[in-house]
């Protein structure tokens, strides 16, 4: 069991990290008090995990333990699901005080956690998360929200939760494609700031594929500790936090335009950094042994590394000018100087981007 703490003054919160949810009722405890928890999952985790947590529940309260279980997807991650937990948490009478539990993956994080943040004004939760993706990023942070058809994630707060509680068994359930997608996330923090990661994943790379547990482990692990590190230095985005986003200005494109659930939002990122990374190096930027280096990871981790075909440069541009980073009718874009050194910028030449939109788009 290892824990680590994101260090956000008083609403600071530690992400226990371990096998098997043995330990879960000491954390979750001091936590109900005599408060109440009820639990928002899907029709994929539920009949997996939903046994489990209300068991591990059960003895710490002393109402039944109620839970919704929404439908499975990315294309459910918007207004109908929000307003179905709602009149989920309404009928059972949840008060002010009570608690919200997240058990899923991000979808279910996000939508859950922004269901926590807006019911009666905002209520405390807790984020179960059981995909790689959801344990080495959405379930630390506070990002809660739905998307909109225009746009991904364009409705939601930040609402940090109060406990993240890591069970890495959960992943041996956990179809190839999602753990190949929740890589892309990981060889994320190698590429914003964590270069010895970065190397450290080239080698270990096919034991991860391979779900071994230790090298599981310490890739949640030190993905946890460095996206901590950033969101202490900035809750909420004024600066720093941005650099989380590398590849998601083309991967959201590639999300929204394709259609939610097409591409998961991991393959969509991969080719998105890859993107940012063809773009870096037409700026001069990131040298092309190092661009060779991330292709060959991201393909080796089983991502794809170019854009989908039937996504035009101007479609990319169409939705890629609401991203969230852009300020005064500028979009910025995290860039690399090389592998562990991502900045945020508006001042790339706009020429290279529409070369780099041109030249993927027809590969
Ligand atoms: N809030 C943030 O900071 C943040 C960060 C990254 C991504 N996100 C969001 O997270 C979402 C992607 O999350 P995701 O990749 O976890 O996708 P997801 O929530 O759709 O889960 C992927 C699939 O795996 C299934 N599943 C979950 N756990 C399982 C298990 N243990 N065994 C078997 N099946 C399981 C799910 O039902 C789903 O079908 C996107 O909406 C993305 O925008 C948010
Ligand atoms: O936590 C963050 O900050 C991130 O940007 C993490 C991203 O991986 C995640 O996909 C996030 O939801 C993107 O946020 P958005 O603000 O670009 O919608
Ligand atoms: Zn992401």
């Amino acid at each position: 069991m290892e824990t680590l703490t994101v260090e956000l003054g008083d609403r600071s919160y530690p992400i226990h990290i371990g096998r098997g949810l043995r330990h879960a009722s000491e954390y979750l405890a001091p936590l109900l008090q005599g408060r109440r928890a009820v639990i928002i999952t899907n029709e994929t985790v539920g009949p997996l995990y939903l046994d489990d947590l209300r068991n591990t529940l059960m003895p710490l309260q002393d109402q039944p333990v109620a839970a919704l279980q929404l439908a499975d997807g990315e294309q459910y991650k918007n207004l109908s699901s929000l307003e179905q937990i709602y009149t989920f948490l309404l009928e059972q009478r949840l008060e002010r005080n009570d608690l919200l539990i997240a058990l899923g993956g991000g979808v279910i994080g996000d939508i859950a956690g922004f269901a926590a943040a807006s019911y009666q004004r905002g209520i405390d939760f807790i984020q179960v998360p059981t995909t790689l993706l959801s344990q080495v990023d959405s379930s630390v942070g506070g990002k809660t929200g739905i998307n909109h058809p225009l746009g991904k994630n364009m409705i939601g707060a930040f609402h940090q939760p109060r406990l993240v509680l890591i069970d890495t068994d959960t992943l041996n359930t956990l179809p190839d494609r999602e753990l190949s997608a929740g890589l892309a996330e990981v060889i994320k923090y190698g590429l914003i700031d964590d270069p010895e990661f970065f190397a450290w994943l080239e080698k270990h790379i096919d034991a991860l594929r391979a779900r071994d547990p230790q090298a599981l482990a310490f890739a949640i692990a030190r993905s946890c500790a460095d996206k901590a590190r950033v969101v202490a230095e900035d809750e909420r985005e004024a600066g720093r936090r941005a650099l989380l986003n590398l590849g998601h200005t083309f991967g959201h494109a590639i999300e929204t335009g394709m259609g939610y659930g097409a591409w998961l939002h991991g393959e969509a990122i991969a080719a998105g950094m890859m993107m940012a990374a063809d773009l870096s190096q037409r700026l001069g930027w990131i040298d092309t042994d190092s661009v060779s280096r991330m292709r060959d990871l991201f393909s080796a981790a089983g991502l794809p590394v170019t854009p989908p075909a039937g996504l035009s440069p101007a479609r990319f541009r169409d939705i890629m000018a609401v991203d969230k980073k852009v300020q005064r009718g500028r979009l910025r874009l995290v860039l690399l100087h090389s592998i562990g050194a991502a900045t945020v910028t508006a001042d790339f030449d706009a020429q290279c981007l529409e070369q780099t939109l041109e030249a993927l788009t027809a590969a």
